[in-house]
């Protein structure tokens, strides 16, 4: 067991850092205000404060520990004043497990049209309705401290991929200043600030970049920057260039990511906390996540499939009903089809953090993840 002693505002305390296996994978457990939370894990993500098509009690119900949402989105709508009016976000959207916010870095690269980075911080026009809006680390905090989730980030700026070795450079010495000032302005207790980490594709940045960050001493370390487009082998390469600076007894979030063979790989390399889009993204166009890769149940080969989606799988919609049915559902434009794909998903994906950490605690992770990828097709 890691002792985590003196940390100041720490609330992610890391424990249990079971480490197995040639490469560093663990299993551990996260302590926060909403409860201790079991790692590997992967957090659905709510980017308007809701994961799309599921409620709250069916998160509860797959399992789903920790949830995400996105602070560039709620900054500019409906406004985090008025989330803190409604008691803060946990209240507003009933969800009583652990929330972690994102600090608008990201969306402010990607989704803001027309944006200006200074020393200061953003400039962008917002994608609602275009009005100019500006995002700094203490801005981006204290939207956070109203939003009130129990793990906050710092302001950074993703950097697009490919980047110039000097641009790169200069954005990450940048993100670091920013992740001092996002510690000052951060005076919320009961709430953990994770650092992070950038570099672009370069070993030496992203190295530079994770000893900074250690030596200003976060209880918490976001990897960023990657799953921006980068072929997987650079990703991981990054990622052994990064997780092995940071400290053992401390959680490592890989930004992003991702599909189950990012996962079972980036597990071995020491993360413990994913957050992604996809599983509720794709769920959306019909198609759904099973461990020999997708299956696009809209598809008119399923048209009189009368097998569940996964026969092995313990969901909602697997437990209950037919590829035929949810395809019908799906043709059909009706609700209920898109949340069925989601429900599955998001399970698939809990259920899958959940095999690896089992496999991790039973010191059988590396064979675990070899007879994954050999039945995964990308
Ligand atoms: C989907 N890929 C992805 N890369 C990310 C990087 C960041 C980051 N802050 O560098 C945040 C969210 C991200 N999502
Ligand atoms: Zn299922």
């Amino acid at each position: 067991t890691c002792a985590f002693a003196g940390q100041k505002k720490v609330l992610a305390a890391y424990e249990e850092a079971v480490k197995c296996g040639y490469s560093g994978a663990r299993a551990g457990r996260l302590h926060t205000p909403h409860g201790v939370f079991d790692t590997p894990m992967f957090m659905p993500v709510g980017t308007q404060a809701t994961v799309k098509a599921v409620s709250p009690r069916e998160l509860k119900e797959m399992g789903a520990q920790i949830i995400l949402s996105n602070t560039y989105h709620l900054y500019l709508r409906p406004g985090t004043e008025l989330v803190a009016e409604a008691g803060g976000l946990h209240r507003f959207m009933d969800w009583d497990g652990g929330i972690l916010t994102d600090s608008g870095g990201f969306q402010v690269f990607s989704l803001g049209p027309l944006r200006k980075i200074t020393e200061e911080g953003a400039a962008f026009r917002s994608h609602i309705d275009g009005s100019t809006q500006f995002l700094s680390p203490e801005i981006a905090i204290k939207a956070q401290m109203n939003l009130g989730a129990d793990i906050i980030m710092a302001f950074d700026e993703c950097i697009p991929y490919p980047a110039e070795y000097q641009y790169a450079k200069l954005s990450t010495e940048r993100t670091t200043r920013w992740a001092e000032r996002s510690q000052k302005a951060h005076t919320r207790s009961g709430q953990a600030l994770f650092a992070i980490v950038q570099g672009g594709m370069y070993q030496d940045l992203r190295r530079v970049s994770a000893n900074d960050l250690v030596s200003l001493d976060f209880p918490g370390y976001g990897i960023g920057g990657l799953s921006v487009g980068e072929p997987k082998p650079v990703m991981y390469e990054m990622l052994e260039q990064t997780v092995p600076l940071l400290p053992e007894n401390k959680p490592r979030y890989l930004m992003g990511v991702g599909t189950p063979d990012c996962l079972v790989e980036a597990v071995r390399y020491g993360i413990d906390m994913f957050d992604c889009v996809f599983p509720t993204r794709v769920a959306r166009n019909g198609t759904a996540m099973t461990k020999s890769g997708r299956l696009v149940v809209k598809n008119a080969a399923y048209a009189k499939d009368f097998l569940p989606i996964d026969e092995n799988c313990g969901c909602y919609a697997c437990q209950n009903f037919s590829r035929a049915y949810i395809r019908h559902l799906l043709k059909a434009d009706e609700i209920f089809g898109l949340r069925l794909t989601t429900i599955h998903n998001l399970y698939f994906l809990l259920d899958f953090t959940k095999k690896m950490r089992q496999a991790i605690l039973e010191d059988r992770f590396l064979s675990f993840r070899e007879e994954f990828l050999a039945q995964y097709c990308k």
